[in-house]
């Protein structure tokens, strides 16, 4: 056997598992904390299901089952849809809820997302944070007609295992002849948030990351939906 035919082994190091302190949150103190976020903030949460209605919006099984459902999907009350949301111009804006360009996921870091000892993993931030900006991205009738092109994240701190995050996003161009939309998102611990408010405290939160992404919406996506058509899902 060549060395080239040989099979590539990973020589793992024997490292002894800790048990992690970052118990998943239970029901009581995820609703809590949610609770919080809409009291302290002009934002409410949106019913996250399977089914893409006007309403309801499904966020990602795979963040759901990494979170183990401690991700939350939220909304500013009032509607944003001016400037950058307005290439949607045929879907009705002003209907109670419906914000297209902005953003806001809440996730608890819990042990299924470790990565370096006593840290969130890097893939597990950015998932979360290419999500938001996909969000803000694809107006709630619209779902998921544009894609991640490209995702640029900044690493600034090492998000700590057992945090409660919270993530905001913002499309702040939309380019729509040629598909394209631009979009950025922040990572912030969600504890931090909350206190700073509460203490009306001013000074600047860390962010523990951050990411700009290029979204571009598929062709059929763009063929296939009419703006009759379109007006026509929004109001279902
Ligand atoms: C999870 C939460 C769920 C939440 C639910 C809702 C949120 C959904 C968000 C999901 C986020 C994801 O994870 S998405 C999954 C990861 N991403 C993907 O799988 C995408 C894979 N890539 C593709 O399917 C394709 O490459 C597309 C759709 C991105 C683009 O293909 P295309 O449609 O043929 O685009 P094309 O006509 O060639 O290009 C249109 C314009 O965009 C530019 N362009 C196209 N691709 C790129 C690129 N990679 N980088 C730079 N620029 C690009 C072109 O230069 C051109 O510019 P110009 O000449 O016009 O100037």
């Amino acid at each position: 056997m060549t060395r080239a035919d040989e099979p590539l082994v990973w020589q793992v190091p024997a490292v002894s598992r800790v048990p992690l302190a970052a118990p998943v949150p239970t029901d009581a103190e995820w609703s809590g904390f949610i609770r919080r976020l809409e009291s302290r903030y002009d934002v409410r949460q949106v019913q996250v299901d399977n089914t893409h209605t006007k309403s309801t919006r499904r966020v990602s099984d795979f963040l759901d089952s990494a979170t183990r459902s401690r991700i939350a999907y939220l909304l500013p009350t009032t509607p944003l849809c001016q400037g950058a949301a307005d290439a949607d111009d045929d879907v009705d804006d002003n209907s109670a809820g419906y914000v297209a360009d902005r953003a806001i996921l809440a996730v608890y870091f819990g042990p299924h997302m470790q990565g370096p000892s006593g840290g969130v993993h890097g893939g597990a931030v950015a998932s979360v944070l290419d999500a938001c900006i996909g969000m803000a991205t694809n107006p709630l009738s619209q779902p998921e007609g544009y894609l991640t092109a490209q995702l640029t994240v900044n690493y600034r701190r090492m998000m700590p295992l057992g945090s409660y995050g919270v993530a905001w996003a913002r499309v702040f161009e939309r380019d729509d002849p040629s598909r394209k939309a631009y979009g950025i998102a922040r990572l912030v611990d969600g504890q931090a948030l909350l206190a700073s408010r509460e203490n009306g405290e001013s000074h600047r939160l860390p962010v523990y990351a951050e990411a700009s992404a290029l979204f571009v919406r598929r062709k059929r996506a763009v063929e296939g939906a009419s703006p009759a058509s379109l007006t026509q899902r929004s109001r279902l």
